[in-house]
């Protein structure tokens, strides 16, 4: 194992929250407790982002992000590692090809809120990362329902499992998700960046 990166036990299931957390919030440590509980998850790890593919501007130091994610993620559950930028990747499908690698044996859930989900397709090797990681989508206000008929959950279809069945989707064969409704949280780091301005 290299220095830095958390440990992990097979048989364990973890949750990776992928994010850029800047900064990190409420919401995603709503989600993490969610998540924990109703999928049966040993841990989430929240991997802060050295920066998501997709947006043209980078984020605030990963430095600054990891200490303010490490202050918000108040549960001994939650772990927040920068283990792409130790590894030098950023792509999901990398990180995940490199975590099974990693840690043989460990169950990986893939976390997102439903925007993710909506443009999930756009996503480099999305197929991959599916049939990789069972995934769930946690709600968030504004893309509840436009996450249940993303691009990705059409092509998905016959891999979600409902609902009322997400304590098994740890174990499940992917391709496999769930759409978790919870209590949203409307909070995201768009808006608190607005107010840090
Ligand atoms: N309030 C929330 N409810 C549900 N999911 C959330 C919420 N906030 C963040 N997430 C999810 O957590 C993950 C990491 O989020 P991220 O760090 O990008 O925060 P964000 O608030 O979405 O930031 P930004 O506003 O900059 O896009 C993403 O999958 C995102 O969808
Ligand atoms: O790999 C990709 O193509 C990809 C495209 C968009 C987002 N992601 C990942 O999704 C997570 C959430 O990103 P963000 O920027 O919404 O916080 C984070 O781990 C990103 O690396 C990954």
């Amino acid at each position: 194992m290299r220095t830095g990166c958390p440990l992990a036990r097979p048989g364990q299931r973890i949750g990776i929250l992928g994010g850029s957390f800047d900064p990190a919030h409420q919401g995603h440590l709503l989600i993490s407790q969610v998540a924990l509980r109703r999928l049966g998850l040993d841990r989430v790890w929240w991997l802060v982002s050295p920066g998501n593919p997709l947006k043209a501007h980078g984020p605030a130091p990963l430095a600054t992000r990891m200490a303010a994610a490490r202050a918000t993620a108040r549960d001994p559950r939650i772990l927040v590692t920068d283990i792409e930028a130790r590894l030098g990747l950023r792509k999901t499908a990398d990180t995940l090809h490199a975590l099974a690698r990693l840690y043989p044996g460990v169950r990986f859930v893939w976390l997102m809120g439903s925007d993710n989900m909506v443009q999930f397709h756009h996503w480099d090797r999305w197929r991959a990362i599916a049939d990789q990681v069972p995934i769930a989508v946690m709600a968030r206000p504004g893309s509840r329902l436009a996450a249940r008929h993303a691009v990705a959950a059409s092509i998905l279809r016959r891999a979600r499992l409902p609902e009322a069945r997400a304590a098994l989707l740890a174990q499940a064969r992917p391709p496999a998700w769930v759409l978790l409704n919870l209590p949203m949280s409307g909070l995201s780091s768009t808006e608190l960046r607005k107010g840090l301005r």
